[in-house]
This record gives structure tokens, sequence and C-alpha cells, in this order.
């Protein structure tokens, strides 16, 4: 297994690039399953969570065609086999998200249940009842969902008890080929659900009120081809970003988009950073200051994204003073405190509350990464910290950081990887 080695080098600088986001490219790549022509997805990012995608794509008989700059053509008139098996799906839950376009276009899927994983149980029953809410017939077998409709879905309104991201793309993408209009409320406002619409809208799709926690489809008997480019990834630039801060350096990120990043920022500028926002750029400067602690509380969108939680659990571990974080989205995303711990860090935790009081210097430790965002904030720490850390498991980080190593280079951090 890779490992990461990281020497803490004082402060970042320089300027570095936002890949494609990973939790936009996911629902866009499903989404092509719904089409009866070729569709192209552009800036998609090089992760390991894209390549299983387009591995479960292609065992449904949709070969993917490379072309430049990161883009792929899929035809979803290519499915031969309406199926997710359990070998891909347990490689990345998101998997899930070809069931609703499978049985909107073919009328039939059978995708594996995702298990839990490190960070909660996180169940699909959202998904389930708001198709069935549509007509299909759906029983748990196995291990697997299957879903079945005769003829088209049929347009209905559903109700989120809670606010889920990918119930909500399953639900929108299936509701594209329904017969009917289908309202979905209480809908997640994630900029990645509005990135899912706006590409279901060039492939012919009529939708609305996306952004917001109501959202129409207007159902059509079809959709066609089209070219799409994915939105940057706003967890990766908000990590480059504390990454910056933590260190009291300056890190500019390119090809972003600050308006998909508010909380993060406000949490950033509570922080002590002067942030600059540019067209398609985010500078963060933090140079000759140390950060503040800051509180933070995880909420859906437009409130702040559990996704970043760790990195500030991260940022709050060497700021002044003491910071509260509250996880609200799952119930054990906090598995990166022990580790941080390991490194010299003070955190207690109660419950879904880590109450975090700086210190003064961390110190590298060999330490293991438990899921993704947890990884990121060993990295976060290991670049601050006296001495030489060892992040094992790294493969979680590569689900969804694009050449993290190389990136965090060009800042002029020390870090390498070492093959295992
Ligand atoms: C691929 C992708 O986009 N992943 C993101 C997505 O995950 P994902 O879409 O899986 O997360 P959800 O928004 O669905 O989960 C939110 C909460 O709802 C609960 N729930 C969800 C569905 C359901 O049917 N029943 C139910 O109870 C979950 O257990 C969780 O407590 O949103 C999360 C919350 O912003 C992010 O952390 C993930 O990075
Ligand atoms: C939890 C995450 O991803 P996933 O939903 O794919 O597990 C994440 O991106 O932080």
């Amino acid at each position: 297994m890779d490992k990461l080695i990281i020497t803490g080098n004082g402060p970042l600088d320089g300027e570095v690039w936002a890949s494609g986001a990973k939790n936009s490219a996911l629902p866009i790549l499903a989404a092509t399953l719904l089409a009866d022509e070729p569709v192209t997805i552009g800036n998609l990012p090089h992760l390991q969570d894209i390549t299983t995608t387009l591995e479960l794509l292609g065992r449904m008989g949709v070969e993917p065609v490379m072309g430049d700059k990161m883009s792929i053509q899929l035809d979803g008139s290519q499915v031969t086999h309406c199926h997710a098996p359990y070998e891909l799906v347990k490689k990345m839950r998101a998997s899930i998200l070809v069931l609703g376009p499978l049985l909107a276009h073919f009328g039939t899927a059978d995708v594996s249940l995702p298990g839990g994983c490190a960070i909660g149980s996180r169940p699909v029953d959202l998904h389930l009842r708001g198709l069935e809410a549509m007509g299909a017939e759906i029983h748990v077998d196995g291990g697997y969902v299957q879903a079945r409709c005769a003829g088209r879905l049929k347009g209905a309104t559903i109700f989120f008890d809670t606010v889920t991201v990918t119930g909500t793309e399953n639900l929108l993408m299936a509701a594209t080929l329904a017969e009917g209009t289908t309202v979905l409320e209480n809908a997640a406002r994630e900029p990645e659900v509005v990135d899912l619409a706006e590409c279901l809208i060039t492939m012919g799709a009529r939708i609305r009120g996306h952004g917001t926690d109501t959202i129409v489809i207007e159902g059509v008997p079809r959709l066609h081809g089209g070219h799409y480019d994915v939105m940057p990834d706003r967890i990766e630039t908000g990590t480059f970003l504390v990454a910056a801060a933590a260190s009291g350096g300056r890190v500019r990120v390119r090809n972003t988009r600050a308006d998909t990043l508010e909380a993060v920022l406000a949490k950033l500028d509570e922080a002590g950073a002067r942030v600059e926002v540019g067209d398609d750029w985010l500078e963060l400067d933090m140079r000759g200051r140390r950060p503040r602690a800051v509180n933070v509380r995880t909420a859906p969108y437009p409130a702040f994204p559990t996704d970043m939680q760790a990195q500030f659990v991260a940022l709050n571990c060497v700021a002044e003073g003491a910071g509260t974080v509250v996880e609200t989205i799952f119930e054990n995303r906090f598995m990166h405190v022990q580790e941080l711990n390991r490194m010299g860090a003070r955190i207690s935790l109660e419950g879904n509350t880590a109450v975090i009081t700086g210190v003064d210097r961390l110190s590298g430790a060999p330490v293991m990464a438990t899921d993704l965002r947890a990884s990121a904030s060993l990295v976060v720490a290991a670049l601050v910290a006296d001495g030489e850390t060892q992040v094992d498991r790294i493969y979680h980080i590569d689900r969804g950081y694009e050449c993290i190593e190389e990136k965090f280079q060009l800042l002029g951090a020390k870090i390498r990887r070492v093959p295992g």
C-alpha cells in the first residue's frame, strides 16, 4: 500500500489549480446513461473514483472514448447490462447513482446496496422511497436493490425527510425521463446538484429550481447528446486554502469558484486569513501570522460542508485559542482525531463535538488515513509538524485528490509517495 512521507517545511507559497469536482463528476458520469446519444464530459479529475465509475459503466456495455483535456465521451445507447456488482459498489458508495438513470431509461436496474463506511451508516432508504413514489417496484434481495418499472416512471411530489445530496441527484436524474412533473421538496442545494442539473439541461432535460430546496422537473421522452464541463472542486480548493492558513503561507488556487465556498471563506476570514477573490481564482495570505481557532458546525449547503470539517480540525490544532467543531451530518466522522492527537494535538471528543485547543507545534508521527477527508486533515497537519510524518493507507486520499503530492510540491511542501 502506498504511503505519503511528509516533512514540515515552513509556510506554503505558490500557485496551484483546482481539478474538476469529484462529487459533480460522479453523478454527471451516471447521467450519461440517460441519453440515447454520445455525451462528452470535460474537466474530469484523474481520480480513483472516476476510474471505478468508468469500470462500472464499462461492465454495463458503455465503452468510454477518451478525448483531449480530460474529456471522455460516453454513449448511454450502448447499455447491455443494467447491473452494478458488489465488487465495484463496495469500492465507491456513489455507484448507487446509476440506479435512477438505469431505471428511468431501461425500466430495470440491479444495483448492489452500498454498505456503511468509516464515516457512518449512510442508508439509501430515501433514494428507494422516492423511486417507489414514481411507480417503481423495488425489492432488496441478496444485498441487491432490484428495481423495475413497466413503461416510464411517473412524475410525483417527493419530500425528503433529510437533506440528501446523492438522493436528490438520483431522483433528479430519474425524473428527467418520467411521464409528467416531479417536484423534489427539501432537496439538496449543493453546487454539485446544480452542476448535474445544468448538465442534464444541456442534454435536453426540463428542470427549474435547482440551487433551491424545491426542484421541479418536467419529464421528457428522451435525452440527447451534448458536451458539459464539470465544475471545479470546492473541497479540494478549500483543502489547499486551509493548508496555506495552517502553515502561515500564501497560496493562490486557479480554476476555481469562490461563490461555492462562502461558508468556508467566512471561517478562514474569522481565523485571520486575508482572502482575495478573482474571476476564477482565490488567494489566501496568512504570512507572518498564526491562525485563530474557529468554531464550526457542519450542515447542508449553503452552511459549512462536512467534507471540510476534518481539515478545519487540523487548522484549529495549530491555532491560537480553542475551537469547537460540531459534526451534524455523519455519526462517525471524527476518525482523524485520534491520529491528530498522536501528532501532539489537544483534541477532546464527546459525541458529535470536538474541542480543539491549539498547540505551538505538532510533531511528525506514523499515522493512518481512515477516510478521504480524514486523510486530507493528516496531510495538512503533517505539512506544519516538526519532523517526518508517514501517512499510511492513502488509497482513501486517491479517491478524491488528484496528484496530491505534485500539487503540494508546487507550493514548496516536502512530500513524496512511497509505493508499498
Ligand atoms: C458522492 C457525493 O456526492 N458524496 C457527498 C454526499 O454524500 P451522500 O449523498 O452519500 O450524503 P447524503 O447527503 O445522502 O447524507 C446526508 C445524511 O442523510 C442520511 N441519509 C441519506 C440518504 C438516505 O437515503 N437516508 C439517509 O438517512 C445520511 O446517512 C447522512 O446522515 O453528500 C455528503 C454530505 O454533504 C458529502 O459528505 C459527500 O462527500
Ligand atoms: C465522503 C465523501 O465522499 P463519498 O460520498 O464518495 O464517500 C467525500 O467526498 O468527502
